[in-house]
């Protein structure tokens, strides 16, 4: 068997998405900077505004780095947000405080044909500065992992101008406008993958796709707007970055779905949300790519002994096998910091 972790300076989180069993199971949280710290809501009341947060470099390397001097994981994951790349496609976007993301609609051709097909420089070379920069601070034995959303997630924002709940306006959108759907599909795919080759030049070690929205995709929709675009990103990317390591976290997908995305992209690793059966997943899937999760959030927040058993449980289940320990979703802002560090207690040992 290939033993991860024999020594510190090796980056754990790394090895297991090359197929490696580790010795002592790696950890990272999912948001894991973000409103449960207090430290980043001093840095976030300075910068103001969520955007002049994400593309300020000194702000961006400074909230990366919190939950890793804090908390000592074994991987950070850039400060920004997944609805940074069609904010660079030229959608208006703002977060009102409390509300979440409002941008500009793209909800036909021609909305479509006035943004961008490139990435605005002046706006994602500030993103790549701030990885080059947490690179340098940061320990060497700690993966650093990029991201960004999938196409289909993007497509749900752009289209809806906002968060909804069943994203109804962007399958209504796909069913009743096919070309401008794959029209917007191309621009996202495209986009996407040259972010994420920019942030392996950067200095990212591996990147996760966040398809947060893919679960309420039927079958063969998933098939045409998670799969397919994914699949499309991560060989654009390879052709690049031949050896990109590459997490894909179709959030709600079925274990069907799963294993499809898997085999037909070639990822490394999957993340599981909190619901996914573990050992069905595993017995699928286990072996030949890393599995990350996948801790109920919920779980987090009660602590106690529902945490302890939840903790438990997830690791027996795992156990022998390439496994990332996360969250099923990102960690929620009211989280108590001290359930955290009973988690990484529970963990470590
Ligand atoms: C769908 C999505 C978004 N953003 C993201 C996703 C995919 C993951 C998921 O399913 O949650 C991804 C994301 N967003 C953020 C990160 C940073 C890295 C990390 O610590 O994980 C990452 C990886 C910071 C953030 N992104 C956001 C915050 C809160 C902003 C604040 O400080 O007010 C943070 C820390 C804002 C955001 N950004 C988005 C929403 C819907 C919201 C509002 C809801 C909320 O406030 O939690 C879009």
């Amino acid at each position: 068997m290939k033993c991860a972790g024999d020594s510190v300076a090796e980056r754990v989180v790394k090895q297991v998405l090359d197929g490696h069993v580790a010795a002592r199971t790696p950890i990272w949280m999912m948001r894991q900077a973000g409103r449960y710290l207090p430290e980043y809501r001093a840095v976030r009341e300075k910068a103001g505004d969520f955007l002049t947060l994400c593309y300020t470099p000194d702000h961006a390397v400074e909230v990366t780095l919190q939950p890793i001097r804090r908390f000592g994981f074994d991987a950070a994951i850039l400060f920004s947000d997944i609805l940074v790349v069609p904010h660079a496609l030229g959608c208006d976007l703002t977060f009102e405080q409390g509300e979440g993301p409002r941008l500009s609609t793209t909800t036909n051709m021609s909305e479509l044909n006035g943004l961008r097909t490139e990435l605005d420089a002046s706006k994602i070379d500030r993103v790549y500065e701030a990885i080059t920069r947490i690179r340098a601070e940061l320990p060497a034995e700690t993966t650093l992992l990029g991201f960004c959303g999938a196409p289909w997630t993007l497509a749900t924002y752009m289209i809806a101008g906002r968060g909804t709940p069943d994203q109804a306006p962007a399958r209504l959108a796909s069913l009743r406008d096919p070309a401008f759907f794959e029209a917007l599909m191309d621009r996202l795919v495209e986009a996407s993958a040259s972010y994420l080759i920019g942030q392996f030049k950067a200095g990212v070690d591996a990147v996760q796709i966040f398809d947060s929205w893919s679960g309420v995709l039927d079958p063969e929709a998933f098939r045409a707007w998670s799969v397919r675009p994914i699949r499309r990103i991560v060989s654009a990317v390879r052709a690049e970055v031949p050896d990109a390591r590459i997490i894909a976290f179709p959030k709600g997908a079925t274990l069907s779905g799963l294993t499809e995305l898997a085999q037909a992209t070639g990822v490394n690793g999957v993340g599981l949300d909190w619901t996914a059966d573990r050992r069905a997943t595993r017995a699928q899937l286990g072996g030949r790519y890393a599995l990350q999760g996948n801790l109920d959030p919920l779980a987090l927040i009660a602590g106690g002994d529902a945490l302890d058993r939840a903790i438990d449980t997830l690791m027996a289940d795992f156990r022998g096998s390439a496994h990332i320990f996360n969250l099923g979703h990102g960690i929620r802002p009211e989280t108590p910091i001290a359930h955290v560090e009973q988690m990484i207690r529970r963990l470590r040992g």
